[in-house]
């Protein structure tokens, strides 16, 4: 775990040995504080190296250790006795110190890293703050305000910006330890007084009242409900207002709140969940290390709508030549400017050039002739996406991946146009396709393992959070929307305005309610779907907007609206009045009001309280009995994929973990419980009747969530 060898005669030196980050497990700890016992005992070592294996310095505590009994040496009185040493120690960074790796380093009397390292403190990512002193040690290095930022956001910087903050003492870019190495040396008989951070003052600007009064209005606005880094703001605060060993304290106070939290399990749930979705496998069996993908060097968009230059952006900005095709010149025209616009704006945040010249732009679908992919984002209509697969098919290499960017149709129906259908996978990109995470990758019944491979590591490459998800209307995404709105209908129906249903949701932590968002998307695109798919229309017999679908409750609250032009903020109307179209300022609409109450008095609707509780368990639940259908027919492997799309594409609360994990926080006997009355009293809404999956974990003891997947499968077999 940790091996200590002496080296230059007079340096100890140990270095972590732990793969793949060098963690600090128990085991990790113990050979520290054991090594370090060693370099102090011998007299002819004279100062300590601290690195790390295969050039990463250390990643941090380790995370898979936070559920259980925690054991081995604490990391608190074993950084304070690096601290303590009477040798100089020094920390030889490459790589990443993180977190706890990080903390490790500022107990160090000095640190020198790699130019190409990074360093950061991302506990708030786990639900938690820099327990082991680094709330405490880093305001005092370099000062509150970049404390703050650092500690607050989690966020890694550069061993360049560190250096300017003051974080490490001297950056190189030859072989850290060896620098590390002689820098010991030479300061082997220097005092260490001066070194030992946690015995600087804090400095702080003359306005730190109002400074840590600004950052925590900003935390709060900005955390939507998670506690942690509310927490770590208290902790800075504590560094600059109190002696060490009293912050100190504080910290542990504080930690201790976090660390046996609801949302800390949440978070560090998640970061694993983020991890399993890059392991992805199919039902035919096929899996992510079984299966090659195939380079990409040139790949086509066609279509330059909203979606089509968002995806040609991300695609040029990591490098990839990108024939941009739209066939009106119009509209080509105005694509090629504000991709280019796009360009110029992510360049200068970035520092770098734009990537202009990667794009070739076209009219003509023939220029896509000699490209390795091709993505698909025509407007969203079959008989147009079938004849682009046709073309496509004709046009294109026979070994071109042909993908659509399709965000519900049938990628089956698209891969029967084509000669090679085992080339069609869905690429469904998530607006704007050049800024959000989300990638659903999506395989029809002939897709092949080598297309969903290719498409998963082209999700990678443009820094996507790719999620392979079987095919079927919606896909996973989309899909457990459609329970989720229309449980938001049926509350105003029945009494609810979409204020107070969006206060609700808002609340709980998404960043934007239900009815909020659906005025940003446009009320109109899920019109015109509802229209193709003939359920937009009036009762044929009354005229009337009819509540009933074949059998089912439908609610035509969403095609009224549209029909009177109100499609949301473009056009100044919808849920909500904006002030003019395009603003995004929304205000509650007394017009809206009305025209609900007269909708309920047409429909002879009897409007009753609703509560905070119905309205979280009614839309909330109906999603996630839908997420267990998803997992019931192998659409999705398991609840982790469920978790990383919503809370990546679907701005789902992170604290929360993801709809799946929240189900199994909450409690699935209380889910199904409550589905089963909502049920009773809606018996003409099926997605509130509870799914067999969520019966049978219910009946197999509840399990917890990472032993979901083997009651999947039996229930799978079963079918
Ligand atoms: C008292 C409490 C004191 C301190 C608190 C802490 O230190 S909390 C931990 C703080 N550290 C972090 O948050 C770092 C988390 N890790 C990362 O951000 C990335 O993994 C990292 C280190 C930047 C590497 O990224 P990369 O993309 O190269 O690899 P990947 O993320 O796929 O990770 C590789 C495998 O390592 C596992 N892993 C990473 N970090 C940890 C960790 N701290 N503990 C345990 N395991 C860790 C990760 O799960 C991957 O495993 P795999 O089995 O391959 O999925």
């Amino acid at each position: 775990m940790a091996q200590y060898t002496r080296v230059s005669g007079s340096v100890g030196l140990i270095t972590l040995q732990s793969p793949p980050v060098n963690a600090l497990s128990a085991a990790m700890r113990q050979g520290i504080v054991d090594m370090m016992q060693r370099a102090l005992s011998e007299p002819e070592v004279k100062s300590v190296v601290i690195c790390g294996q295969n050039g990463i310095f250390c990643g941090g505590a380790d995370i898979k250790e936070f559920g259980g009994q925690m054991s081995g040496p604490p990391l608190i009185p074993m950084i304070h006795a690096i601290e303590a040493a009477s040798k100089p120690v020094v920390a030889a960074i490459e790589g990443i110190a993180l977190g706890g790796g990080l903390e490790l380093a500022l107990g160090c009397h000095y640190r020198i890293a790699h130019s190409k390292a990074r360093v950061g403190l991302p506990e708030v990512t786990l639900g938690l703050l820099p327990g082991a002193g680094g709330s405490q040690r880093l305001p005092r290095l370099i000062g509150v305000p970049a404390a703050l930022d650092l500690i607050t956001t989690g966020r890694h910087v550069t061993a360049a910006e560190a250096l300017k903050f003051g974080l490490v003492d001297q950056i190189t870019d030859h072989n850290t330890v060896n620098v590390a190495v002689k820098f010991a040396q030479r300061v082997a008989d220097q005092p260490l007084d001066a070194r030992r951070i946690s015995t600087y003052p804090c400095l702080c600007p003359s306005d730190v009242a109002v400074l840590f009064e600004e950052v925590m209005q900003r935390v709060r606005r900005t955390a939507r409900g998670a506690i942690a880094p509310i927490a770590c703001v208290q902790a800075v605060r504590a560094a600059a207002t109190l002696p060490y060993n009293q912050g100190m304290e504080r910290e542990r106070e504080l930690m201790a709140t976090l660390f046996t939290s609801g949302q800390a399990r949440a978070l560090q749930y998640f970061f694993f969940a983020q991890r399993a979705v890059g392991r992805w496998s199919m039902p035919s069996g096929a899996r992510w290390d079984t299966s090659k993908p195939r380079p990409v060097h040139k790949a086509a968009v066609i279509g330059l709508g909203t979606m089509g230059r968002g995806i040609t952006v991300a695609l040029a900005q990591a490098g990839f030549s990108v024939v941009a095709v739209e066939t009106q010149e119009k509209q080509l025209m105005e694509a090629k400017q504000a991709i280019s616009g796009m360009l110029e704006r992510g360049a200068k945040r970035r520092g770098v050039a734009p990537a202009l010249d990667k794009i070739n732009y076209g009219r003509n679908i023939q220029s896509v002739a000699d490209v390795d992919l091709v993505i698909e984002a025509v407007f969203e209509d079959m008989a147009l996406k079938k004849k682009v697969f046709q073309q496509l098919s004709a046009v294109c290499k026979p070994s071109t991946f042909l993908c659509s960017n399709t965000s519900g149709l049938d990628i089956d129906q698209l891969a029967c146009q084509t000669r090679n259908p085992e080339l069609v996978v869905g690429m469904h990109f998530f607006a704007p396709a050049h800024v959000m995470k989300l990638l659903e990758v999506v395989y029809g019944p002939k897709s092949s393992p080598l297309a969903v491979a290719t498409a998963m590591q082209l999700g990678k490459k443009i820094g996507k959070v790719s999620v392979a998800v079987g095919n079927c209307r919606g896909f996973v995404g989309n899909r457990m929307l459609k329970p989720y709105l229309e449980q938001a209908l049926f509350l105003l129906e029945e009494g609810a305005t979409p204020e107070f249903v969006d206060q609700v949701l808002e609340e709980f932590g998404f960043a934007m309610g239900v009815f909020r968002m659906s005025d940003l998307s446009g009320l109109d695109v899920g019109w015109k779907v509802r229209m193709a798919d003939g359920l937009a229309m009036p009762d044929p017999t009354t005229g009337q907007p009819t509540r009933l679908r074949q059998g089912r409750r439908y609610s035509p609250l969403g095609d009224l609206l549209c029909e009177q032009g109100r499609f949301g903020q473009k056009t100044g109307r919808g849920w909500y009045q904006y002030d003019k179209p395009g603003s995004q300022v929304a205000k509650p609409d007394p017009w809206l009001h009305s025209f609900l109450d007269e909708y309920r008095a047409r429909h002879a609707l009897v409007a009753h309280r609703i509560d905070h509780q119905e309205v979280l368990e009614r839309c909330l639940y109906s999603m996630i009995n839908e997420g267990f259908r998803i997992l019931e027919d192998g659409i999705a492997a398991g609840p982790e994929d469920i978790d990383v799309i919503y809370v990546f594409g679907y701005s789902w609360p992170r604290h929360h973990g993801g709809p799946m994990f929240y189900a199994a926080t909450v409690g699935l006997n209380k889910v199904l419980e409550r589905l089963e009355h909502y049920y009773q009293a809606h018996p003409d809404v099926p997605s509130l009747q509870p799914c067999h999956l969520l019966r049978k974990l219910v009946a197999s003891g509840r399990p917890p969530i990472q032993k979901w997947r083997e009651v999947i499968k039996k229930v799978r077999s079963q079918l």
